[in-house]
């Protein structure tokens, strides 16, 4: 494991001082930069007594291998990563789960916007296969806008055990295929519920789509074959806020 990792971009770091200031080894800002945005997350950091350094964009954009960092950067301690056995006190602890299941999302861009996402739903944890997925790099996070400080992500050896595993726990698991003949608005989504996603090219792989208790669709009225993967993900967990809302409504 990393000794450090550096994070950088306004929401991200933000988030990261309000969850876990503790991980703040070093931050640097953008000479010359001050604004509102910015004022707010040096307060936070300040109330942490963290020392604040300035320097150029040069150094900045060096430190990130960036320039999308918004005149912050952060290096941090790596979290601490979270596993099947934390995946299982999060479930005897929450009543009704709604969890998402990414199989293999190797895009930093596609996994940020899947966190963003799955914070702005309710999501209560993400669980991804510690190999063959891209795992919480700064890219994530700073795409992520703060959800990855906050969303859990389970990393697990064994995909299909794991879904069996939850399945046992009472959890229901929908898949998603763009060929299947059951659609997202015909499902239940209510309850104790993970949604799959497939990866960018292959879509589910056979092990984790047959672990799925069922496959669903949106439907598609145009040409194109298949959605974006963060883009399918929004469209699937909205429907079941939206199916879960009116359940207790
Ligand atoms: C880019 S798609 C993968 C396409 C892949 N060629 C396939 O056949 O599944 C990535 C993921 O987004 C989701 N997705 C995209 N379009 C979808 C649709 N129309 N219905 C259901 N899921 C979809 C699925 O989880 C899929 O595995």
């Amino acid at each position: 494991m990393k000794k450090s990792e550096i994070m950088y971009g306004l929401h991200a770091v933000e988030s990261l001082l309000k969850q876990s200031p503790e991980r703040v080894l070093e931050l640097w800002l953008l000479q010359g930069r001050d604004d509102d945005r910015l004022h707010k997350v040096i307060k936070l950091a300040q109330n942490f007594g963290i020392t604040l350094q300035r320097a150029s964009r040069k150094v900045l954009d060096d430190k990130a291998q960036s320039h999308q960092h918004q005149g912050i950067v952060v290096r941090v301690k790596p979290a601490k990563a979270l596993i099947e056995k934390d995946l299982d006190i999060l479930l005897e602890k929450t009543e009704q789960p709604f969890l998402l299941i990414l199989d293999g999302v190797t895009d930093p861009h596609n996994l940020g916007a899947c966190l963003r996402n799955a914070d702005a739903a309710g999501v209560h944890g993400i669980i991804i296969p510690k190999d063959n997925s891209v795992s919480i790099t700064s890219t994530v996070s700073k795409v992520a806008c703060g959800a990855a400080e906050v969303v859990p992500v389970f990393q697990v050896t064994n995909l299909a055990r794991t879904m069996r595993h939850i399945q046992q726990q009472g959890v229901w698991i929908l898949g998603t295929a763009g060929e299947a003949d059951s659609d997202i608005y015909h499902a239940d989504m209510k309850g104790a519920l993970a949604i799959a996603m497939g990866a960018e090219g292959k879509g589910l792989r056979r092990l984790t789509r047959e672990a799925c208790d069922s496959l669903i669709s949106i439907p598609m009225a145009g040409t194109v074959s298949s959605l974006n993967v963060s883009v399918a993900t929004g469209i699937c967990l909205f429907e079941a806020v939206r199916q879960r809302q009116a359940a207790i409504e």
